[in-house]
């Protein structure tokens, strides 16, 4: 089922699947700021300073990082995806599942964003909940008539409760038991298992490069505006990338998926 809300001052589409999954995604963005499994327990983190009228980047959730990664170029940091506002498209309910999907084409950007990036692109995010899993279906398509590079990443911040009791099992540089600042990018492996101090989850990748793991320590945390000085050991960002800027030909398209799940503790 799909109804809209408001967050802040975000207009946000709500999902609800059957088994009471629900997620709540705003246009600003296509930023997914809540999942919730059907046991009503959220999954992501959002910082409790985080801007919700559009002004700046949403800080937590999963922010969708297109056409560039961080500052690995001299475009907009993190690009512009994550400031533009995304069209609601298909909609779908299947058994116990629920999708919604979310459009962007460069027509959306805001024009001094555009200017920085002037190339034809449309951009498809299908957010699908189906129990303890939340899949996103991310497509880039170049409709201009000449090659143009890009990057991407969806950021997931995920709740992790206590950043010190967090280890992540499945990169090739073994297991990380988590203590203070790092932002690391690992070879990108289908499949990750996140231990935290009270749950078990599955972080599984297809067509993304790299992970990109990423927590600013307490000390980074005090110099980031939009966090909370105490939030830094609340958080662990895990991301799917493609950190490097790879070219994309006219007319062709790229497909990543991510998905969550949730295990039995
Ligand atoms: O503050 P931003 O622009 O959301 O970026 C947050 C972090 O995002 C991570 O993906 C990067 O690896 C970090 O270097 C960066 O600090």
């Amino acid at each position: 089922m799909i109804s809209t809300e408001t967050a802040g001052s975000l207009p946000a589409i709500r999902l609800t699947a059957p088994d009471g999954a629900s997620a709540l995604v705003a246009l600003y963005g296509a930023h997914l700021l809540s999942w919730k499994t059907p046991d009503g327990r959220e999954r992501l983190f959002m910082s409790e300073r985080s801007p919700l009228d559009g002004s700046a980047a949403i800080r937590g959730g999963v922010p969708v990082i297109f056409p560039q990664f961080s500052t690995r170029g001299d475009g907009q940091r993190h690009g512009v995806a994550r400031l533009s506002t995304w069209r609601l498209g298909s909609t779908g309910d299947e058994g116990n599942q629920a999708s919604a999907e979310f459009l962007l084409t460069q027509d959306d950007v805001p024009a001094k964003l555009a200017q920085g990036w002037p190339h034809r692109f449309a951009l498809s995010l299908r957010f699908t909940l189906d129990g303890d899993t939340l899949r996103m279906d991310f497509r880039v398509d170049n409709t201009s008539d000449t090659s143009w590079d890009f990057a991407c990443a969806l950021h997931t911040y995920y709740a992790v409760g206590a950043f010190s009791k967090t280890t992540l099992h499945g990169l090739a540089a073994g297991a990380i038991h988590f203590a203070d600042a790092l932002d690391d990018i690992h070879p990108a492996t289908p499949s990750l298992e996140l231990q935290t101090a009270n749950a078990r989850l599955r972080l599984e990748q297809q067509g993304f490069t790299e992970w990109v793991v990423w927590n600013p320590g307490e000390k980074g945390a005090a110099a980031i505006a939009d966090l909370a000085d105490h939030e830094h050991s609340a958080f662990l960002c895990i991301e799917p990338a493609r950190v490097d800027k790879q070219p994309l030909a006219a007319g062709a398209e790229w497909r990543g998926t991510h998905s969550v799940t949730v295990l039995p503790e």
